[in-house]
C-alpha cells in the first residue's frame, strides 16, 4: 500500500489523516508537533487539544518525528498554518524524493514573500520539483469528523494527478470535485477568510442580515479581481472553493474567523481575542498579505483595506463600515 504523509496534527490536518485512515486506500503516518500532546494522541486516540470528542482511526499512525513521518512516503498533505508552512519544509526538505505529489490544505497568502501556497511550496522545494495541489473548500474540520455531507474542490494542473487524488479523498460524506485551476481554488480558500472578518465584525456590531449579504457578494467581487489579477479563472470563485467557502465561513459560527471578527465588533482587541485562542484564524494575518499584494498590484480591495485598518491600525470597527457605505457610487 502507498503512504501519505499529513504534517499537522491540528483540527484539520487530523480530520483529513483520520478521513483517509478510513477511507484505506493509503497508510497514513500524521506528524503531530508537540509531544505532549502526541502522548494523549496515542493514550486517549483522540487529539484533545484540536479535535477533542473524535475518536481516531487505529489504522492511522503518528509521531512527533517529522523524519519518521516523511520517509518513504508516496504523498505528502501539507496541514500546516500558512505562515510556518516555509519554516517546517525548509527543514525537511532534502527528504523529499524527486516530483513528489505535495497536496496543500492550508488557506492563506505568506506575509513575507506575499506568495499564495502554491508558490511558497514550489520555493522550497523547487530542486525536487514538486506536483502541486490543493485542497480547499467548505470544510469544517468538526462536520467532517462527524461525517455529515461535504464537498470539496482538489485543483491540480495535472489532471490525472487530480484525477487520483480525487479518489483517495473521496468517500460516501467527502465529494471532492477536481478542477485544474489550482491558482483559483488556493486563492478562494485564502482570500475568503478575510471577508469573513468582515462579515462577523458587522453582526458583532449587530448590523444584519442585509449588511452580512452585502459583504459575501462584494467580497466575492473584490476576491475574483485579485485572483484575476494573479492569473485564476473567475469561474473557480463562483465554485465551492470560492462562492462555497466563502459563505460557509461567512454565516457558520463554527469558523474561526467569523468568531474573531463578532469579537471585534464587539469591542475586543485584536490581541487579547488571539491570546485566548489556541487555534489559528489565518485571516488575521493573510489580511496583511493581501492589503500589501492588492496595492502593489493596483488591485481595489475596499473590505480588506478596510479590515487591515480595523486590524492593524486600530480603527473603530462602526468607522470602518461607515467609510465603506460612503464611498463613491458604483456600477455593479
Ligand atoms: N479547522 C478547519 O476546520 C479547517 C478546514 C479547512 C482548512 N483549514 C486550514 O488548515 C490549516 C491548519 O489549520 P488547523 O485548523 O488544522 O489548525 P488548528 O488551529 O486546529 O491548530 C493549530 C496548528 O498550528 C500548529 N502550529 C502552531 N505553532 C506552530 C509552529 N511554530 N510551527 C508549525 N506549526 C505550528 C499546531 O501544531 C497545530 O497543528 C489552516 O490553514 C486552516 O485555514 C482548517
Ligand atoms: O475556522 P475557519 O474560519 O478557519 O474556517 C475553516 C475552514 O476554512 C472552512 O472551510
Amino acid at each position: 500500500m502507498k503512504k501519505i504523509a499529513v504534517l499537522g496534527g491540528g483540527s484539520w490536518g487530523t480530520t483529513l489523516a483520520n478521513l483517509l485512515a478510513e477511507n484505506a486506500k493509503l497508510e497514513v503516518f500524521l506528524w503531530i508537533r508537540e509531544k505532549e500532546l502526541l502522548a494523549e494522541v496515542k493514550a486517549k486516540g483522540e487529539n484533545t487539544w484540536y479535535l477533542p470528542g473524535v475518536k481516531l482511526h487505529s489504522n492511522l499512525r503518528t509521531s512527533a518525528d517529522i523524519t519518521e513521518v516523511l520517509m518513504d512516503a508516496n504523498y505528502f498533505l501539507v496541514v500546516v498554518p500558512c505562515q510556518y508552512i516555509r519554516g517546517v519544509l525548509q527543514e525537511v526538505k532534502d527528504m523529499f524524493p524527486v516530483n513528489p505529489i505535495v497536496i496543500c490544505a492550508s488557506k492563506g497568502i505568506e506575509i513575507e514573500s506575499l506568495s499564495p501556497l502554491s508558490k511558497v511550496i514550489n520555493d522550497v522545494l523547487s530542486e525536487k520539483k514538486p506536483i502541486y495541489a490543493i485542497l480547499s473548500g467548505p470544510s469544517f474540520a468538526k462536520e467532517v469528523s462527524a461525517k455529515l455531507p461535504t464537498a470539496v474542490s482538489l485543483g491540480c494542473i495535472n489532471e490525472k494527478v487530480g484525477r487520483d487524488l480525487q479518489q483517495l479523498f473521496s468517500n460516501s460524506y467527502f465529494r471532492v470535485y477536481y478542477n485544474p485551476d489550482y491558482r483559483g481554488v488556493e486563492l478562494g480558500g485564502a482570500l475568503k477568510n478575510i471577508i469573513a472578518l468582515a462579515a462577523g465584525i458587522a453582526d458583532g456590531l449587530g448590523f444584519g442580515h442585509d449588511a452580512r449579504a452585502a459583504l459575501i457578494t462584494r467580497g466575492l467581487a473584490e476576491m475574483s479581481r485579485l485572483g484575476i489579477a494573479l492569473g485564476a479563472k473567475e469561474r473557480t470563485f463562483m465554485g465551492l472553493s470560492g462562492m462555497g467557502d466563502l459563505v460557509l465561513t461567512c454565516t457558520g459560527d463554527l469558523s474561526r474567523n467569523r468568531q474573531v471578527g463578532l469579537r471585534l465588533g464587539q469591542g475586543e482587541k485584536l490581541k487579547e481575542i488571539i491570546n485566548s485562542m489556541r487555534m489559528v484564524a489565518e485571516g488575521v494575518k493573510t489580511t496583511k498579505a493581501v492589503y500589501r499584494l492588492a496595492q502593489s498590484l493596483n488591485v481595489e480591495m475596499p473590505i480588506t483595506e478596510q479590515v487591515y485598518a480595523i486590524l492593524y491600525d486600530n480603527k473603530d470597527p462602526r468607522q470602518a463600515v461607515c467609510e465603506l457605505m460612503e464611498r463613491k457610487l458604483k456600477e455593479e
